[in-house]
């Protein structure tokens, strides 16, 4: 059988009970004995017992069981006002409690609802009083016994201290509340930022190629696109080189595909060393690269593709143990020269590749250029 839990009382209900429950014991000692000196008649005492003894019990019934429990323990305090007010006037403002009464009234209602609140309370206990007055029994007697005024002083140090240790309680939780989230906030950055680390790790990684770590084909496309607009739009020169490495298979054959991976490794390390900074080289296929250089004429571009061309053959490259002699042919395009758009410029230099390659390799040729002159041959 599964039983309901029991419905969360308001922190401001149950402190009010709380704390109307043992000092409204201590006033009722207190009013008691200012009244044994009182005529006053049984009335009182029964108004007495209503008000201090049963009233914080109904009170907090309603509080608790009404929708709306702040509204309900504004009401509450009211109507505590205006009992004190009464009070104070039927006993003929005995200087102790009247102090007690107000400052009870005043001190709750002000912490509940400030200014506004304060204001209420002195109407609230006006009202009281008006009573009192309206029944014509209004009077002066200010003095007070010793017990009466010792019980009163105990009643407002009780209230007090009750007052003091709720706010205490409260501003601990609080302040392990506001640390929870101050946690919860840093856990939360800590979060946000591996995000934001991954996220650029992926978007990274989507145009970098894994092995030599230059950029992509798709990184490729994009770039190409815009920096052909912009050289367009700027009236300045665009040119390109397709390098392909020659008899790059028969390295994987006699030293084995990890050699020929780490080739491709050090080509590219090569080929970085050989271009600006701004230039955007890619891998473009297997054993194919291929270098934007944006603002270089076809003569620049010829002049660097021819430069990469000695590098690569002059250079042995360390790889699986061994030394390799490597070459590339190498074809130019450039824009203006070979038109106006991204295919028409690759598909130039593919074919300015393709006759590098059918005339010997090792060699640049330039799209719609001279014909090309050999470079140093090479060999594994
Ligand atoms: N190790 C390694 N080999 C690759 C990779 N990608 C492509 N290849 C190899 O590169 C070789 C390219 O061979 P081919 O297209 O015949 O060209 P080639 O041997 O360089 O001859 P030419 O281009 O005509 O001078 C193939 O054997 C591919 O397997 C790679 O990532 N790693």
């Amino acid at each position: 059988m599964s039983s309901t839990p029991p419905p969360i009382v308001h922190w401001i209900v149950r402190m009010n009970h709380r704390n109307r429950t043992s000092c409204f014991v201590l006033l009722f000692a207190a009013i008691g004995v200012q009244l044994l000196d009182q005529p006053l008649g049984p009335w009182a005492w029964v108004a007495l017992v209503l008000q201090f003894l049963i009233g914080p019990q109904l009170q907090y019934l309603l509080a608790r069981r009404s929708t709306r429990p702040i509204r309900a323990e504004f009401f509450n305090m009211l109507v505590d006002g205006a009992g004190f007010g009464l009070w104070m006037a039927a006993l003929g403002f005995p200087l102790v409690l009247t102090l007690i009464l107000s400052i009870g009234a005043c001190f709750n209602l002000t912490a509940f609802r400030g200014l506004r609140g304060l204001a209420e309370a002195l109407a609230s206990m006006a009202a009281g009083v008006l009573v009192v007055v309206a029944l014509g029994s209004l009077a002066w007697r200010p003095q007070m016994g010793g017990l009466a005024t010792a019980l009163g002083v105990l009643t407002l140090h009780v209230y007090l201290s009750l007052v003091a240790l709720s706010a205490q309680r409260r501003s601990v939780k609080l302040h392990e509340a506001r640390q929870q989230l101050r946690a919860s906030e840093q856990a939360l950055q800590q979060q946000l930022e591996q995000n934001r680390r991954l996220h650029a790790q992926l978007e990274e990684q989507a145009i970098r190629d894994p092995l030599t770590g230059l950029f992509n084909r798709r990184y490729l496309v994009d770039t190409m696109e815009r920096e052909l607009a912009q050289a367009v739009r700027h009236g300045v020169p665009l040119s390109l080189m397709l390098m392909d490495l020659d008899h790059f298979k028969q390295v994987n054959d006699d030293c084995g595909h990890q050699t020929g991976d780490e080739v491709l490794r050090r080509v590219a390390a090569l080929l970085r060393t050989q271009v600006r900074a701004g230039d955007a080289v890619c891998r473009y296929g297997g054993e194919e690269f291929l270098v934007l250089l944006p603002g270089m004429s076809e003569a620049q571009a010829e002049a660097c593709a021819q430069r990469c061309c000695l590098e690569l053959a002059e250079r042995p490259l360390e790889a699986g143990g061994r030394a390799l002699r490597m070459t590339w042919s190498i074809g130019v395009a450039s824009h203006p020269a070979q038109g106006g758009s991204t295919q028409a410029l690759v598909a130039a230099a593919d074919r300015a590749l393709y006759q590098a390659k059918r005339l010997g390799r090792n060699r640049v040729v330039v799209a719609g250029g001279p014909a090309p002159v050999a470079m140093i041959s090479a060999h594994v």
